[in-house]
């Protein structure tokens, strides 16, 4: 379950009250997720209505420098229309607070919109091509986001993996022991000069909320960061147009993506043809993060491990296919 911190009765009470969104009435905590600690908040609302919202409290691996550049990203999209759920900001108007836990830790926490939908566990072409829809939204809007953010999982990152993971690929498969040529292959093929937005960079499906065949939330901002375009779209495409193991690709889901996304920001020529190495190369940052996580991850945590195996199937389907992998 990810609820790391503890918080009581009284306390989170307290915590609710510095922000204007009337009196605490339920909090539950949510099992989804492995980075943060989240609880479903429900309060009588300001005008006694009733209210729901999202409380995330930060965990180790969220800098909380970082967090200005995730949570003002998601006012700016909401304001430009995009299905994002608002930060609330609290009576001083700030976007996220500092407090002490029960155990006496000092954490920092934010209250988030509730957007209702839920997930897809088999995403239908009909889905797929409204989340493409929705990305070239979220780019086309943050075009006049005024913050930068780095890719904290961008190439500098892959090498760091990979010489953390060395001698030790066979532990995992022995498929895996190309990853490292792989890696300095696609960093040596990379294009430059591709057009930039902010990105989301992690849009798989657990990350998008539905009602039908409509995004109703696009979730988890925390990988966002400035990189081009066309990459988060390939991200997208190797999240959503593969069964979970990465055995069969979905050629019309992988097609709607494309599709849906080119009805709002159609992709210049430079940007198709750099599609099959994007792809290779988001193929290879899921891959990584999950090897990592397998060999470092401590026996007895409580995450599930991810298999990385799934990502090396969807690298080599793209390496195979090349072009032809996309509409
Ligand atoms: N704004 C929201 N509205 C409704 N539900 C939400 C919202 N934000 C998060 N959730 C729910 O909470 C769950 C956990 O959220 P999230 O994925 O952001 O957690 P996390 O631990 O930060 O993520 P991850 O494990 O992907 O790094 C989601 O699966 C979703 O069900
Ligand atoms: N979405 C990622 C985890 C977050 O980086 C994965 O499935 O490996």
């Amino acid at each position: 379950m990810a609820v790391y911190t503890r918080i009581g009765a009284e306390a989170m009470d307290a915590l609710i009250a510095r922000f204007d969104v009337g009196t605490l009435t339920s909090a539950k905590g949510i099992a989804e997720g492995v980075s943060n600690s989240n609880w479903i908040i429900e309060t009588t609302g300001k005008s006694g209505g009733g209210a729901r919202f999202i409380l995330t409290v930060y965990e180790e691996r969220t800098e909380v420098e970082e967090l200005p550049f995730f949570l003002n990203l998601l006012d700016h999209l909401s304001a430009a229309g995009c299905p994002v759920p608002r930060t609330i900001h609290d009576v001083d108007g700030a976007p996220f607070r500092e407090f002490v836990t029960d155990d006496g830790e000092t954490k920092h926490l934010a209250l988030i919109e509730f957007l209702p939908g839920v997930s897809a566990d088999n995403p239908t072409p009909g889905q797929a091509e409204a989340v493409g829809r929705a990305l070239a939204g979220i780019h086309l809007a943050a075009l006049d986001y005024p913050a930068q953010r780095k890719n904290t999982m961008g190439h500098a990152a892959w090498r760091g993996f990979v010489a953390d993971c060395e001698g030790r690929w066979g532990e995992i498969d022995s498929a895996l022991e190309v990853v490292p040529t792989a890696v300095e292959d696609v960093i040596a093929r990379w294009p430059r000069g591709l057009p930039q937005s902010v990105i989301h960079a992690d849009l798989f499906p657990d990350n998008v909320l539905l009602v039908g065949d409509s995004v109703s939330g696009l979730i988890d901002f925390y990988f966002a960061c400035t990189g081009p375009m066309v990459y988060d779209v390939a991200v997208t495409h190797a999240a959503w147009s593969f069964s979970g193991d990465g055995k069969r690709h979905d050629r019309a889901v992988g097609d709607a993506i494309l599709r849906g996304y080119e009805a709002v920001r159609p992709l210049s020529s430079e940007e198709r043809a750099a599609l099959p190495i994007m792809s290779e190369g988001a193929s290879l940052r899921f891959l990584l993060t999950r090897a990592y996580d397998w060999l470092f991850t401590p026996a007895g945590a409580l995450v599930t491990k991810k298999d990385p195996l799934a990502f090396k199937r969807r690298y080599d389907f793209y390496q195979r296919e090349g072009a032809g992998a996309f509409a």
